[in-house]
């Protein structure tokens, strides 16, 4: 019995096969051209017919009605033929060919699988690689063979854009014999199964039976397209002709058609001007004579004066070496280099500051590498209006931290003129960044120079603030000896009992985990080892965490302070939102680094116009302070003493490298009194790395992971298969999700240990959605064959085919929102994610754009960002655009680390922020290259029941 999905793909060659006659309805006709035409084809072992007709009706490929049947083609007709036939007693060729060789052709094959899609697929690979070496080759006219189209191609690209859906739009090839000899045109094909248009020509041409012509005749092949989905219909048209039709080789002529199809939304969001990419220079030294600039006005009163000196921690020059030989050659490290590194592979208090040091300054000299990919040359620059003494620079890709730019970072400009050496380097501050434009703080002696259009050379330089504070944590670790905090070993553990708790959040009392957790943080069972609240997306751990922190405040008044610490400010500010409920405000201070542009702070957390980081004795005052893991530094350098906090709380710890880490730690919590909590989970966002020397070498664990992975006191016991509660909460009710939403990371990621606690009526409040392609499943997968671009000099993509359908949801949620049991909507509910900051802005113009959104008066609090912005972030109802549409770019993703395929971590979060309902859109082909995308398909089929081995392709909804 042959499998469906081996039957599905007979009978979807057999569509393809059949051509104009898919119109024919009678079983028994189709019946017999599948065993006389289709089935006894060389080689072939295609299933029965009746197997056939059972799996294309299965799959909604066909129906059966009154003993007809209608093939489910039309109108997004696949039809094209197929003409794998091989003529009966072929020869084999011999010379040199454009084309596959002979017995990789059908009919010489000798796999159980069906030759035809094989072979057209080795064609397709191998076509389209040739097109990349030697795309002229490929396309020009060749053997006296002239290949004419209408519309006209140009350098073997034929495009066209079709302004309705469901009009017929017809291409036609002339083929023209212009040489002197007779030719065999023997075979045609499109390259890509894209269902949308039909391929015809008057004598169906085969290789079988080719079509003979003389000098002077020309035939034509007809392609009829009729689109029925907007978005980017790309195929490669492959002709191939032979001087004899038995014993030459043959040749071929290949052409791209592009076909679009596009809103006039769509057109209004294209490209503004042609990409030009950014062209990579060497980098020489030369003399310098450096002018500075004029740093911003510091948006932060500072009144916290600095006591606690912070060292250069400069890196050694043998260590520059060691990373270039690396980078160069792995093969050749020193046997000194490779000692070095070695031994410090196992972390141990004893080594802790030096192996930090040595990987720190590894990821530096990586940083110092890459930045210089972002040079810029013979750039203008022009005066802000209004504020003369600033000058604006365009930084395509600064919106994406490609490169990285910061408010208070320094770049280094030179005129583009200026050869003789040495030269004069202007360094200018950076005041504002907004989008790809950076605003610069440059010295008068420049600025009285500046005139219109003169050209400067650009180099960026990296902020060495952060990896400073790294280094002195590290140290500062040692010398107030965190051993028993950083490696626990549970020897100084006292048993004490738990004490009954007044809680603050109700939520909590229904959750023996969570309030066992909080129990144990507030009598501090784990001292002076931390305790780690850990578990999947959505399960409170910063609803435990907060709820601890409530509590130590509450029950320890007055002798507690606390510091409440996360990588980002987005986390940062959710913990202070939440915190504020049952805090004091006046007792909570949320403290900003100067580099913070105060506009993107939340309104309710922003209390003056600038950010003040107050003197000391103020600080201390505070119950809780809510800083980043970096500006929690500045608490070390103005002096806070040890032992002033007596807690420090850390959501996202997942998220930082444990140096990063341990700023918020060393020099700040006291090693024998001190509480450390640790919240996050390892399968979600964790540290950006640029080095692959301190990769490999464990920089990217970060400390939650560590103890997790590598002490005993955060593992399972053996004998019991339990955590010690002591020590580690482990959370596993989910409170966020619809278990459709969570089906396929709870499958993926956590061995289906999630348990779905949310709230029956908000999560099922969109189960009942008229757009939902199944009911009950508020989950939609919409494929588009969208175009990731790019425009003018900006590195970032975006795809508008993915806009409009974005937008057109949200129109859909505008209309049904308050009607049929659908709740209503505020923009507030709703988070679009998207993966490249060039799409986050098309996003953004186009909510301004369309009329119909204007409706949501609130439409600015419709947060459209990155996955990193999102976070520890819910939504109602969540979009998600993953842009990618060419399968080129997905090393590119890789090697930059962005976008979602090839990360599952980015991808683990983006799909578990809806509360809801979850739609993705996309395209199902690029994503089922990846195998988690794959099996996101693969999840969703079970529920779909449909039976496929197509991936997400069955999951299409357009
Ligand atoms: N015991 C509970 N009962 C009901 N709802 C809860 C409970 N605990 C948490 N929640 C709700 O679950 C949602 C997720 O909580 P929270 O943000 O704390 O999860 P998280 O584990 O930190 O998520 P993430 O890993 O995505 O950061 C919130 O809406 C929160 O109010």
């Amino acid at each position: 019995m042959p499998s469906v999905k081996h039957s599905l793909e007979s009978g979807l060659d057999f569509i393809e096969f059949l051509g104009d006659r898919i119109s024919n309805n009678s079983k028994q006709e189709l019946k017999n051209i599948y065993y006389s035409e289709f089935r006894c084809r060389e080689g072939l072992k295609d299933p029965s017919f009746s197997s056939v007709l059972y799996a294309l009706v299965k799959c909604n490929k066909a129906r059966i009605r009154h003993g007809q049947i209608f093939l489910n083609v039309t109108p997004q007709a696949r039809v094209y033929c197929d003409q794998w036939r091989k003529p009966p007693g072929q020869k084999k060729q011999s010379g040199s060919s454009d084309l596959p060789k002979e017995d990789e052709r059908p009919g010489h094959t000798s796999s159980p699988q069906n030759p035809v899609l094989i072979s057209k697929r080795k064609l397709a690979t191998e076509v389209l690689h040739k097109l990349k070496a030697n795309r002229k080759k490929l396309t020009a006219d060749k053997g006296g063979v002239e290949l004419t189209s209408e519309p006209v191609s140009s350098g073997g690209k034929l495009q066209f854009t079709v302004d309705r859906l469901r009009e017929l739009f017809v291409v036609r090839f002339h083929i023209l014999n212009n040489g002197k000899d007779c030719i065999y045109f023997t075979y045609y094909t499109a390259l890509h199964k894209i269902r949308c248009f039909t391929l015809d020509d008057e004598r169906r041409v085969t290789r079988a039976s080719p079509v003979y012509l003389c000098p002077g005749e020309s035939y034509q092949v007809v392609v009829r397209y009729m689109l029925n989905h907007y978005g980017y219909f790309p195929a490669t048209m492959y002709f191939e002709f032979c001087p004899d039709a038995t014993d030459s080789t043959p040749f071929c002529i290949v052409r791209e058609v592009e076909a679009i199809a596009q809103t006039s939304l769509a057109a209004e969001l294209g490209p503004v001007a042609p990409y030009t990419p950014h062209r990579v220079s060497t980098y020489t030294a030369v003399e310098t004579l450096v002018v500075e600039g004029v740093p911003p006005d510091i948006s932060v009163v500072q009144q916290l004066k600095m006591t606690v000196k912070l060292g250069d921690y400069k890196y050694p020059s043998y260590l520059k070496q060691l990373a270039r030989q690396r980078l160069e050659d792995s093969e050749h490290l020193s046997s000194a280099a490779r000692q070095k590194l070695q031994a410090v592979n196992s972390l141990k208090m004893k080594n802790y500051s030096h192996r930090f040091h040595l990987l720190l300054y590894l990821e530096e000299i990586q940083m110092e590498v890459d930045i210089r990919k972002y040079d810029l040359h013979n750039q203008t620059m022009n005066q802000v209006q209004g504020d003369r003494k600033l000058l604006t620079l365009r930084v395509p890709g600064v919106a994406e931290n490609r490169p990285s730019v910061l408010r208070g970072d320094c770049l280094r400009v030179s005129k583009s003129e200026d050869t003789v050496q040495p030269i004069t380097v202007f360094t200018g501050y950076v005041h504002r960044v907004e989008l790809d434009i950076v605003k610069l703080g440059f010295s008068k002696r420049l600025l009285q120079a500046f005139i219109d259009n003169m050209k400067f050379d650009v180099e960026f330089t990296i902020n060495r603030f952060p990896l400073k504070l790294q280094h002195r944590a590290v140290e500062l670790a040692t010398k107030y000896q965190l051993g028993e905090v950083l490696f626990p070993s549970g020897a100084a553990v006292a048993s004490i009992a738990v004490p009954k708790l007044r809680i603050f959040n109700r939520q909590l009392e229904n959750n023996p985990e969570q309030h066992a957790a909080v129990q144990r943080i507030v009598v501090g069972s784990s001292k002076p080892a931390p305790h780690l609240v850990f578990g999947p997306p959505g399960t409170g751990k910063t609803v435990t965490l907060v709820e601890a922190m409530n509590q130590v405040n509450f029950t320890l008044y007055p002798s507690t302070h606390i510091l409440a610490c996360a990588p980002s400010n987005s986390a940062c500010d959710l913990l202070c939102e939440r915190l504020m409920v049952h805090i004091d405000p006046h007792q909570v201070y949320r403290m900003y680094a100067s580099s913070k542009d105060p506009r993107s702070v939340p309104k309710n957390l922003l209390t003056q116009d600038a950010f003040v980081f107050p003197d000391k004795e103020t600080l201390m005052k505070f119950r809780v302070l809510v800083v980043t893991m970096v500006t929690a530094g500045r608490l070390v350098s103005g002096g806070i003493p040890v032992g002033h906090f007596t807690h420090v709380f850390v959501d996202e710890g997942g998220q930082a490298v444990e140096p990063e880490c341990v700023i918020a730690i060393a020099g700040l919590l006291s090693p024998e009194t001190g509480q450390l909590v640790l919240a996050g989970d390892p399968k979600q966002l964790g540290p950006i790395l640029r080095s692959p020397l301190a990769l490999e070498h464990g920089l990217g664990i970060s400390l939650l992971e560590r103890l997790m992975l590598q002490n005993p006191l955060y593992q399972k016991s053996s004998d019991s298969g339990h955590f010690d509660t002591r020590f580690v909460t482990k959370l596993l009710r989910n409170y966020r999700s619809h278990s459709a939403i969570l089906k396929v990371p709870n499958e993926l990621f956590y061995e289906n240990e999630l348990q779905v606690f949310a709230d029956q009526w908000e999560r099922e409040a969109f189960c009942k959605w008229e757009h939902l392609p199944k009911k009950g499943f508020p989950v939609i997968f919409h494929g588009v064959m969208g175009k990731d671009e790019r425009e003018a000099n900006s590195p970032s993509f975006f795809n508008v085919s993915e806009v409009v359908v974005l937008v057109d949801y949200l129109t859909k949620l505008m209309d049904t929102q308050g009607k049929k049991g659908i709740p209503k909507l505020s923009a507030r509910d709703i988070g679009i994610i998207a993966p490249y900051r060039k799409q986050v802005e098309k996003i953004q113009k186009a909510l301004k754009s369309v009329k119909a959104l204007s409706q949501w008066n609130d439409l600015k609090e419709l947060k459209v960002g990155s996955v990193e912005e999102f976070q520890g972030q819910e939504r109602k109802i969540i979009l998600i655009s993953t842009v990618r549409s060419s399968i080129n770019y997905v090393r590119m993703d890789k090697d930059f680390n962005i976008g979602f395929l090839s990360n599952e971590k980015r991808f683990n979060v983006a799909v578990t922020r809806a509360r809801s309902l979850l739609i993705v859109v996309g395209n199902p082909v690029i994503l089922n290259k990846d195998p988690t995308w794959e099996n996101c398909g693969y999840i969703f089929h079970e529920v779909f029941a449909f039976s496929s081995s197509r991936g997400l392709e069955c999951l299409v909804t357009h």
